[in-house]
């Protein structure tokens, strides 16, 4: 096994009897912002499923912080790795108050010392105590993704998997989430594995990038050939064309 923060070998996933992601195999180290990129399709976030435990059928090597991932449910690894979506009402309860969302994990892992991390965690995202007693439709759409945000920190995991966690918010608010996301991985060490149709959030974010192509990965480059257009693949370059070229931090 690898000292890897997240690794993958010889991944297959299927859904029934269709395969849709074929022998991927790659590592994201320590403290890295890794993305996966590629048309709609092309398997991404099946890939983020299987390693939260949310796709069963799969064969090949998935390992959290060198934690092999077995085919069944897996509390413990909830505590390693979380993942964030891209509409925050998926992982928010309509009726709930965010104090109570943020507790929840807590609760369901049997952690103590609930009020000192809810607050905590709020103030990590950058929101005000009072929204410890509002309901997720009280909030804007930034306001909830911080919320889904903190409450994925909540059982303070190393890894985060990002499934498009900008692309449901207007322009303005995605740059706000992207420069949260920026201070937590600086202030907590946190790795990052983000799916995306946006190359410019990637090279905003992230240190290296896999293009993937029908269920399997073409390319893995860092982000400076991506920034200089210098990707090899030639599926790879189509789509930083079809980006309009470089590519504006957000
Ligand atoms: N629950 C499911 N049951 C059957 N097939 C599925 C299921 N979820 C996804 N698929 C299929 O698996 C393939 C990969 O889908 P996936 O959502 O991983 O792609 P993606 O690259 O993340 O696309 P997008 O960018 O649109 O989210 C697609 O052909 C999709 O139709």
């Amino acid at each position: 096994m690898t000292d890897a923060a997240i690794h993958l070998e010889n991944l297959t996933i299927s859904y029934g009897d269709t395969a849709v992601v074929h022998d991927v195999t790659f590592d994201v180290a320590e403290g890295e912002s890794f993305a996966l990129v590629g048309e709609s399709g092309s398997g991404k976030s099946t890939i983020l499923k299987a390693i939260s435990g949310l796709a069963p059928d799969w064969t090949g090597t998935i390992a959290v912080e060198g934690k092999p991932r077995g085919h069944s449910p897996d509390r413990t690894f909830a505590e390693t790795c979380q993942m964030v979506f891209q509409d925050p009402y998926g992982s928010l309860h309509p009726r709930k108050a965010i104090d109570t969302c943020l507790a929840e994990p807590l609760a369901i892992h049997g952690i103590g010392g609930r009020d000192g991390r809810v607050k905590d965690m709020l103030a990590a995202v950058g929101l005000d105590q009072r929204f410890r007693f509002r309901f997720p439709h009280q909030l804007s759409g930034g306001q909830r993704q911080r919320v889904a945000i903190a409450r994925a920190l909540m059982l303070e995991p190393r890894v985060l998997l990002l499934d498009e966690p900008t692309s449901a918010l207007d322009v303005s608010v995605q740059a706000e989430i992207l420069n949260l996301l920026k201070k937590l991985r600086r202030e907590q060490g946190l790795t990052y594995l983000m799916v995306t149709h946006n190359l410019p959030v990637v090279s905003f974010l992230c240190d290296r990038l896999a293009v993937m192509r029908y269920g399997r990965v073409v390319e893995i480059a860092g982000v400076d050939a991506l920034k200089s257009g210098q990707l090899s693949d030639p599926y790879s370059r189509e789509l930083y064309a079809a980006s309009g070229g470089i590519l504006h931090p957000a």
